[in-house]
């Protein structure tokens, strides 16, 4: 993404963040279509051979494991949900280009997002009901943690651009490992405004019922998912998530 570009920018990393904006909105789209088939999240459901966890955590485990074969997790983009169930990839396929430092590697907060994911976020979206979709919503699911957490984990190029544009201001503060001021630092509320107000704005038309008469239908109850819930997740979850990531690669970025 934004280090296909010649240079590495803010301005770069900024508009991934925006575009993912897009893919984010679009899978919680996807999701909405399904009631929430609590089922699947279930750890005592059933005995699964060589397994003990939900059909879910089994599906994103079997999952990641043949995208890993793949290469999926060569990318400094893409962290794993489950990392001790991953391959190296057996396919001799180019790995992308790295810009982070090695330290990115150790940071992983994905038990964070998968938590947010299944107890906060779904229920608040999620009809009650059961379907029997196991497979479809699976997968659905998988798409919005995957979208969801790459946007966190994109925290570690912010921080590093931060960093590259301004090593005088963050290098004492990271010498200090003082995480309070790497946040005010890194902290833009302007652009947080915006993100949010952003989101909410893509949300209310990516979410419209569309129809061939004139008159698109723009009432609330409408929506295919409610513009309120995503500005909301933005507010509460991925942006202070972002931060997060970002404060504990900065910390990470002399070692
Ligand atoms: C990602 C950035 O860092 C912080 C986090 C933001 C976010 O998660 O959208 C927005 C502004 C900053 O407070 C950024 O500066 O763009």
């Amino acid at each position: 993404m934004a280090f296909n570009d010649d240079k590495l920018s803010l301005e770069s990393v900024r508009q991934s963040l925006i575009r993912l904006e897009d893919t984010i909105i679009f899978s919680l789209i996807e999701r909405a279509k399904y009631p929430l088939n609590s089922k699947l999240y279930d750890q005592n459901l059933m005995e699964i051979p060589g397994f003990s966890c939900s059909v879910f955590e089994y599906f994103v485990k079997e999952t990641e494991a043949l995208q890993s074969k793949v290469g999926r997790y060569e990318s400094e983009e893409e962290e794993p949900f489950f990392p001790d169930a991953i391959f190296k990839p057996d396919l001799p396929l180019p790995k992308p280009p790295s810009v982070l430092h090695p330290a990115e590697d150790s940071i992983n907060i994905n038990k964070d997002i998968w938590c947010m994911y299944i107890n906060k976020l779904l229920p608040q979206f999620a009809t009650e009901g059961d379907d029997s979709n196991y497979a479809c919503i699976a997968s659905c699911d998988l798409q919005c943690l995957q979208a969801l957490s790459r946007r966190i984990h994109y925290g570690k190029f912010v921080a590093e651009v931060k960093f590259i544009d301004a090593p005088q201001d963050y290098t004492p503060a990271i010498l200090a490992q003082d995480r309070e001021a790497l946040m005010k630092l890194l902290t833009f509320e302007t652009v947080e405004e915006m993100v949010k107000k952003r989101v909410k704005k893509k949300t209310m038309i990516f979410a419209q019922q569309v129809t061939l008469n004139d008159t698109i239908i723009i009432k609330e109850e409408k929506y295919k998912i409610d513009p309120s819930i995503v500005s909301q997740l933005y507010a509460d979850w991925v942006m202070p998530l972002t931060k997060h990531v970002e404060v504990e690669y900065l910390l990470r970025r002399l070692d």
